[in-house]
């Protein structure tokens, strides 16, 4: 896959359509419980590379509706190449190229006729760093309806219930016009989160949503996400195993080299993974 839109994704011989709906799991899954039964999202046998580097190794993964699933793993182990490869951000990185599939809703998001545009007003992303336009609150949230397409009916409302939803509403409600550069991180991290969820998207794709925040904005966004699960499926990236432990159902842990190794219930992870090397990196012995 390339930034110009060509594919470069390869197509099995045995799906020559490049779509399945069964999906069936090859014996290259992780250990632990990694077939779930109400997926939303489903990669198998995902490959990702960087030009001659590859990134991630034939991941098969299930993720589950409407509950948080952690990501984590040491540093360069492809967290986030995963989490960009579910809505076709990799897309935007010309080096970039995917093998395999990744089905959202028993369709393969790398099928030629999928748009990744479209695509992406289903899945939507927060990114580490809080990153507000210099708009004013109101456009902030404005602007991802409108880029969506669905600034059409009521702005206002649509704006006052996804800053409601990003549990911020209360703390800007009298200051909507005055500009989002102008809140803390943490409350510019929400201001994103509402702006990710204006347009009602279904999943929300988290790259370490709170690594940029102090402890009290930090607990602010776990407890959001939290709440979050109730309507969306949420993916989240992180480096801190405390916060993959205390608000996410499933965990995955990749491990050196673009692996997933484990992916089960987040209490299993953390109290009795199946491999040792899950075990030594949840433990600190290698991080
Ligand atoms: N845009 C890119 N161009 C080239 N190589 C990349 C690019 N992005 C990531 N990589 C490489 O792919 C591998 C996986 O990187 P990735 O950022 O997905 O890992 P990660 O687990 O999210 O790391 P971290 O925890 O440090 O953010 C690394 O070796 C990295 O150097």
């Amino acid at each position: 896959m390339t930034a110009n839109g060509g594919s470069s994704r390869s197509v099995s011989a045995s799906d020559p359509g490049g779509s399945r709906s069964d999906a069936t799991m090859t014996d290259n899954a992780p250990l632990g419980s990694p077939r779930v039964d109400n997926a939303v999202i489903k990669s198998r046998d995902l490959d990702v590379y960087y030009g001659d580097d590859q990134a991630l190794h034939g991941v098969n993964m299930d993720i589950p509706e409407r509950k948080v699933t952690a990501l984590i793993g040491p540093s360069g182990c492809g967290k986030s190449t995963f989490l960009r490869s579910i809505n076709r951000m990799n897309d935007l990185i010309d080096i970039a190229r995917v093998d395999g599939d990744l089905y959202f809703h028993d369709k393969n998001v790398y099928d030629d006729d999928v748009d990744p545009v479209a695509l992406r007003r289903k899945i939507g992303m927060v990114f580490q760093k809080p990153n507000p336009f210099p708009k004013s609150i109101r456009d902030n949230v404005a602007y991802g309806l409108r880029v969506q397409g669905k600034d059409d009916g009521d702005v206002d409302e649509k704006v006052h219930t996804a800053l409601e939803r990003a549990a911020l509403l209360e703390e800007v409600e009298d200051q909507l016009d005055s500009s989002g550069l102008d809140l803390s991180g943490g409350q510019q991290q929400r201001l994103c989160i509402a702006r990710a969820i204006a347009p009602d998207p279904e999943v929300i794709l988290m790259d370490e949503p709170a690594s940029a925040l102090d402890p009290v904005a930090t607990s602010k966004i776990e407890d959001l996400i939290e709440d979050l699960a109730e309507e969306y499926t949420v993916v989240i990236v992180t480096h801190n195993m405390q916060q993959a432990a205390r608000i996410s159902d499933k965990t995955a842990v990749f491990l050196t080299g673009g692996h997933l190794v484990e992916f089960d219930d987040t209490n299993k992870i953390f109290e009795n993974p199946e491999s040792d090397r899950v075990e030594d990196y949840i433990t600190g012995k290698f991080g």
